[in-house]
This record gives C-alpha cells, sequence and structure tokens, in this order.
C-alpha cells in the first residue's frame, strides 16, 4: 500500500481485533496482536500489528489497548426508545391471565403508551428516554434507531421525532429515525382505520420536510394495520424517496413480509410466523430479517422465527432490543446477544454479525458495523478475551472503552 499520511494520526495497537468484515479468513475477522490506524475519524488501516505500514512514533497518539477485544460499536436497529411512563400494570395483567391482544383491543397496550406519552411534555419526555439511551450506550452502542409510533397525530408524533434527533446531539451517538404512525389506530379516529391511514399519509410529507424521518415503519397485523393499509402508507413513503420497513409476522402470517419486500423494504422486523414465500421474497429483495427476542421472551412466545429459512434463502440476520414499554421493556443489547443464541440458535458470529454488519444494512448505514479502512472509527473495547464471551454471558458488562468517530466516549 502506499504511504499513510501521519498527520493527526492515532494508533490502537495491542488489541484483538473483530472486525466483523464478511468474508475475513478467520472467523469474527478475529485479529490477534491487531493494530488500527484512525485518522479524521475514520479507520485508515486495520490488521495484525507486524504489518502495520508505518513507525509507531509516526502517530500523533498511540493507545494501549492492553489485550482488550476490539469490536465494531453496536448498533441497536429497532427500538421504540421514546415513550412516556411505563406499562408495569400490563405485565401484572398478562400475569393474570389476560393477552396481549386482549389488552389492546380493550384499548390497553399501545394506546396506553400513546396516552401517557402525550401527557408528557417534550423535556420530560426527553429526561425518560435519555435514561434508557444512557444505559444502552454504556453497553457499547454507537448507533440507534429510533421510531415514533406513541403520538399518532402530526403534532405528537413530531415531539417524539424531534425528541429522538435531540438525543443523538446530547449523547453523540448516531440516532436513525423512523416514522411509525401506522402503530395503532388513536381514539379520536376508534372505527375509522381507513380515515387514519389517510391521516398518517398526510403526516408524512410533512415530517419529511421537518427532517424529522429517515424511514417509515408499520405495524403490519390484525391488532395492527392489514396489508392493503400498510401498502398505502408504503405508497405515500416511496413517493417521498423513504426507504420503508416493516413489523411483519409478529402474531400472525399477515404476509406483511412479501409486501414489505416488493417494496424493497430495508428490513422486516419480528417475523415469527413468516413463511417460506415470505423468507424467500426477503433474500430476493435483500431485506434484513431484524429479530427481537427480547419481544418474543417477554410475550412468552412459542413460535420462534425460522431461522434455516432466513439461512437457506440468504437472508442477513440483525438482533436488536426492540426497547419498548409494552413488549419489550429492555435497555440491554448484549442481553439480546444472548438471547439470540440461547432462544433462536443464532451461532455467537450470527448474533455480533446481527449488531452490528447487519443492523447497520437494516438502516442503510453503508459507513458502520465493520471495521475495515474507510468506515467510521467507531468502535468498543472490551475485557474479553473472545469475541464469542458478548454472547455467553448474562447480566455482566464487560465494556472498557467506547471511541466514536475516533474519539473516546
Ligand atoms: N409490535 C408492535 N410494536 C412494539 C410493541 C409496542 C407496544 O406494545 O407498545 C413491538 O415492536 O413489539
Ligand atoms: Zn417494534
Amino acid at each position: 500500500m502506499g504511504r499513510m499520511r501521519t498527520e493527526g494520526l492515532q494508533l490502537w495497537t495491542n488489541a484483538r481485533v473483530a472486525t466483523l468484515a464478511v468474508g475475513a479468513a478467520t472467523p469474527y475477522g478475529l485479529i490477534e496482536d491487531g493494530a488500527l490506524a484512525v485518522q479524521d475519524g475514520r479507520i485508515a488501516w486495520v490488521g495484525a500489528r507486524k504489518e502495520l505500514p508505518l513507525a509507531l512514533d509516526d502517530a500523533a497518539v498511540e493507545h494501549d489497548a492492553q489485550g482488550a477485544l476490539v469490536t465494531p460499536g453496536l448498533i441497536d436497529c429497532h427500538t421504540h426508545l421514546v415513550y412516556g411512563g411505563d406499562r408495569a400494570a400490563e405485565f401484572e395483567a398478562r400475569l393474570n391471565g389476560a393477552s396481549y391482544e386482549e389488552i389492546a383491543r380493550a384499548g390497553g397496550g399501545i394506546l396506553a403508551t400513546v396516552r401517557a406519552t402525550r401527557a408528557a411534555d417534550e423535556e420530560s419526555l426527553f429526561a425518560q428516554s435519555r435514561r434508557r439511551l444512557r444505559a444502552l450506550c454504556d453497553e457499547g452502542v454507537t448507533t440507534i434507531e429510533i421510531k415514533s409510533g406513541y403520538g399518532l397525530s402530526l403534532a405528537e408524533e413530531a415531539k417524539c421525532l424531534r425528541v429522538a434527533r435531540r438525543l443523538g446531539a446530547s449523547e453523540g451517538v448516531t440516532v436513525r429515525t423512523t416514522f411509525l404512525g401506522a402503530h395503532a389506530v388513536p381514539p379520536e379516529f376508534d372505527g375509522r382505520p381507513e380515515d387514519y391511514v389517510d391521516a398518517v399519509c398526510r403526516m408524512l410529507p410533512a415530517l419529511h420536510a421537518q427532517g424529522l424521518a429517515d424511514a417509515v415503519d408499520a405495524f403490519c397485523e390484525r391488532i395492527g394495520f392489514s396489508a392493503a393499509q400498510t401498502r398505502r402508507v408504503f405508497d405515500a413513503a416511496q413517493a417521498l424517496d423513504l426507504p420503508v420497513k416493516l413489523h411483519a409476522e409478529q402474531l400472525s402470517d399477515s404476509q406483511g413480509a412479501a409486501l414489505a419486500a416488493s417494496f424493497g423494504a430495508l428490513s422486516c422486523d419480528h417475523l415469527e410466523w413468516l413463511s417460506d414465500t415470505g423468507a424467500r421474497a426477503m433474500g430476493q429483495a435483500g431485506s434484513v430479517a431484524v429479530l427481537l427476542p427480547g419481544a418474543f421472551y417477554f410475550l412468552r412466545e412459542t413460535r420462534v422465527p425460522p431461522i434455516a429459512l432466513l439461512r437457506e434463502h440468504r437472508v442477513p440476520m440483525a438482533l436488536a432490543t426492540d426497547c419498548n414499554p409494552g413488549t419489550s421493556p429492555c435497555t440491554s443489547l448484549l442481553l439480546m446477544l444472548n438471547m439470540g443464541c440461547t432462544l433462536f440458535r443464532l451461532t455467537p458470529e450470527e448474533a455480533l454479525a446481527g449488531v452490528t454488519r447487519n443492523a447497520a444494512r437494516a438502516l442503510a448505514l453503508d459507513d458502520r458495523g465493520v471495521l475495515a479502512p474507510g468506515l467510521r472509527a467507531d468502535f468498543v473495547l472490551w475485557d474479553a478475551r473472545h469475541p464469542a464471551e458478548l454472547c455467553y454471558a448474562v447480566g455482566f458488562n464487560p465494556r472498557r472503552t467506547t471511541v466514536i468517530e475516533g474519539r473516546i466516549a
């Protein structure tokens, strides 16, 4: 390779670097005694220390990683992090026998959180949500997707999306926002779902004009929106060139995945009831399967997403917390790594790709998710010898240091 520019160069040495690059020579792209060169917030070089194409004293700063494991910064690609209140009472009701769907049909569930979110002013929503974001960042999250969906009117959805944007700026992490107006029918549209879908389609251009939505999502389910209603929302998104994602096949096979794939969806999420047709369509469209073991666990579901089918159709798999007050009140992406392996039988390498490389793809971010020259220098140093340890431990946080765009966070 040509001579590397050394001005402002930082070197991280004495690291066990897991690049997570596709087609790497070793599992996880693991490089023992590795080094990383960082310049202008980007990775300038990564490889074995002995192959480093410059002298250590060429670097402005040298960091000794002291044998730490280094992975790409973690990416939580599906959250509903901004919400008011909690649903502990619903949790109790479910333990006493009520089902998630019964509670939703009785006006609880998502609509209970809509009431609490509407009642919260922007500052209190920001403060409540920041605590959750900080818990995630404490475990190495450097990029996060945050959906709206608990406001369900233009003003309230905009409030939640503004909070999401502000959280990114305040905590120094990348926030990608997703408009999920088609999450539930709000009380003012009770019995008039088609009118509400019209309203959602009208909200979209207004939110887009304010720069508040990076993507559009819907809850395609018997307690959510039909495939036909979802299609209308997706048509409106497509008219604005906004990418789509979908809550699909969580509680039933509503054939959402195939529909989303026909719109070139970035991802289809949940997927416990995914059919062979849906998986094939996702594979052909290149949509990522975002698996959400937290919701599977919390709802005590018994049907697991068809992992073998996803592998067969070469669908990239991601893992996310689904952080939300109803089905996954969870702020631990490390726990999702463990649950992805124990509950869904992912390999630890698949699980780690699911919170890095494939999670980046689910958010259409091609500048991160692996450690490779030219990509963002977002990475985490862990007190671990092997990447599988991050999936194996339960309730233990081995994060030592987070680096975002080359700076220690
Ligand atoms: N499934 C729809 N949305 C959320 C749950 C929302 C809620 O119950 O508040 C999910 O991803 O699981
Ligand atoms: Zn969700």
